[in-house]
């Protein structure tokens, strides 16, 4: 008989989902974590970067704003520590898990056994190889947080979330930022307009942009960091952000020896259902690679629990219609796909600049832009304007606006939907519905384009 019914090795959003998915299925649960719960998301991650936007928002000092990302982390902390986690009835081990067997975890030579294993051991910030990078110090998400004092400057690696978000904070709290960035604009992946637009932003704010080149050398030039240019160029700085990505946390698990399959970045490969290769043993969070966001690491443990317990109607994970946010000033928020990415479909675009936008004139920050893109129904075609296939949002509120369309698609909506519902004036939201009543009609003059792939 094992020890219990599920061993959930990670005490992240993944973890936390998954453990506490479990208890109240009736399960007996053990929760094995080397660090706090909450992971990253809580103590490098989305609650000290997202608290310290909002602290250089207002204006405060570099050493207010850190007090305050500390504070605020302290009590984000105390509403999922390892007590109230105990009170839930889930067993709390402390300590680095490493698989014995399909159905054994070994921690700190302690062994337990479960019918089920859910891994949720997240990534960490990626270094990438370069020349010297090695020899300099260098801050990642783990110690950025940490620093007593505001440096004179800040050269950052890397222009992705991490990269974006923090950039602008440092810059309004008065460092001067240079971010350096492989692909041609920052955000790649996501629509070039959307990043044409925070560009613009952080380049208002103070940020120099150096995109489509990256570090071939680092070093130091006395107290600086030193990083040279590919393109010739020499970035000097007080000191150095590495913002360039994640690898997921699997080295010491022993994964191989149970039969769980990783991808060639040491991600963990599973299906809709968050079952990995090896019989019995799931995984959830960043340590997959689907989507690395809170919200999906939260589906995904819930997913990974409950799919194992039944054998028809299990839930999947569908990241299609998940959102994301990139909480800049102005917001970027994407759900679905991006024009770019609609190649062989017959789609149409909509397009709404925010300088048409009411409550965005009202604010004084017009900047940005509404986009949904719609594809023909299967049978019904375009009628009701099609169903939402994805949008772009860059405006001071895209995070709460995203959410409209994220509905409309999880939903199987018609845009004409979205246009027939009367949007309270003046708000943000307005702008979904006028963007959406160029998919039946026209707004303002605008109607939907067709998009050539
Ligand atoms: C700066 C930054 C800002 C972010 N902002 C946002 C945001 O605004 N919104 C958003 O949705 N997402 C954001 N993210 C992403 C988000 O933080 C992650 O997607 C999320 O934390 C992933 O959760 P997880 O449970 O998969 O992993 P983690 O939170 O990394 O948890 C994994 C846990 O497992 C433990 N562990 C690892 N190996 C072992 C082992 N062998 N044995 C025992 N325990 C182990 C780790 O110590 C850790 O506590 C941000 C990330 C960063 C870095
Ligand atoms: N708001 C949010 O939801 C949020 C915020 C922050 C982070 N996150 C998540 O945290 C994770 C880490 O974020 P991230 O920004 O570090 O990773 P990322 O993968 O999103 O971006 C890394 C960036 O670094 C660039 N890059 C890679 N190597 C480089 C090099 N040698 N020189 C210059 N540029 C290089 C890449 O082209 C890319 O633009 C991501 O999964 C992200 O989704 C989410």
């Amino acid at each position: 008989m094992p020890d219990s019914d599920v061993i959930v090795l990670g005490g992240g959003a993944a973890g936390l989902a998954a453990a506490s998915t479990a208890r109240r299925a009736g399960l007996r649960v053990v929760l094995v974590s080397d660090g706090e719960p909450g992971g990253d998301c809580t103590f490098n991650g989305c609650v000290p970067s997202k608290t310290l936007l909002h602290a250089a928002a207002s204006g405060m000092s570099f050493g207010d704003a850190l007090a305050r990302v500390r504070r605020t982390v302290s009590r984000v902390a105390a509403t999922e520590n390892d007590d109230i986690l105990r009170q839930q009835g889930i067993e709390v081990v402390r300590g680095r898990a490493r698989f014995s067997s399909a159905r054994t975890v070994s921690v700190d030579g302690r062994r337990m056994t479960a019918r089920r294993i859910v891994i949720a051991t997240g990534a960490r910030p990626a270094v990438p190889p370069i020349p010297g990078l090695d020899r300099v110090p260098l801050l990642t998400t783990e110690s950025v947080f940490d620093q007593a004092e505001a440096p004179g400057s800040l050269a950052v690696l890397g222009a992705g979330a991490v990269g974006c978000e923090l950039a602008q904070a440092f810059a309004r709290l008065g460092v001067e930022v240079t971010v350096v960035e492989t692909e041609p604009g920052v955000l790649p992946g996501l629509d070039p307009e959307a990043s044409a637009a925070l560009s613009d932003a952080l380049t208002e704010d103070g940020v120099r942009l150096r995109t489509g080149t990256t570090a071939r050398a680092a070093g130091r030039d006395g107290r600086q960091v030193r990083l040279d240019l590919d393109d010739g160029e020499t970035v000097r700085a007080d000191r150095l952000l590495v913002a360039t990505g994640r690898r997921p946390d699997t080295h010491d698990l022993a994964l191989n020896s149970v039969g769980v399959r990783t991808d060639e970045r040491d991600f963990v490969l599973v299906d809709r259902h968050m079952a990995t290769s090896a019989r019995g043993i799931s995984a959830a969070g960043d340590v997959t690679g689907l989507f690395p966001h809170t919200h999906g690491a939260y589906a995904m443990g819930r997913i990974a629990v409950t799919a194992g317990l039944r054998r028809t109607r299990r839930p999947a994970f569908e990241p299609s219609s998940i959102p994301l946010v990139v909480f800049t000033e102005p917001e970027v928020a994407v759900v679905g796909t991006a024009e770019h990415d609609l190649a062989g479909i017959s789609a149409r675009a909509a397009y709404l600049p925010m300088t048409e936008v009411d409550r965005a004139i009202t604010a004084a920050d017009p900047r940005g832009f509404v986009k949904l893109l719609a594809g023909p129904r299967r049978l019904l075609g375009n009628v009701g304007g099609g169903r939402v296939l994805g949008a772009t949002i860059v405006a001071e509120r895209a995070g709460e606006m995203i959410h409209e369309p994220a509905l409309a698609m999880r939903t199987g909506m018609f845009t004409g939907r979205l246009a027939q519902a009367v949007h309270a004036y003046p708000t943000w939201s307005l702008a979904i519905q006028q963007t959406a009543a160029q998919f039946v009609g026209g707004h303002a003059g605008r109607v939907a384009r067709t998009i050539r792939t």
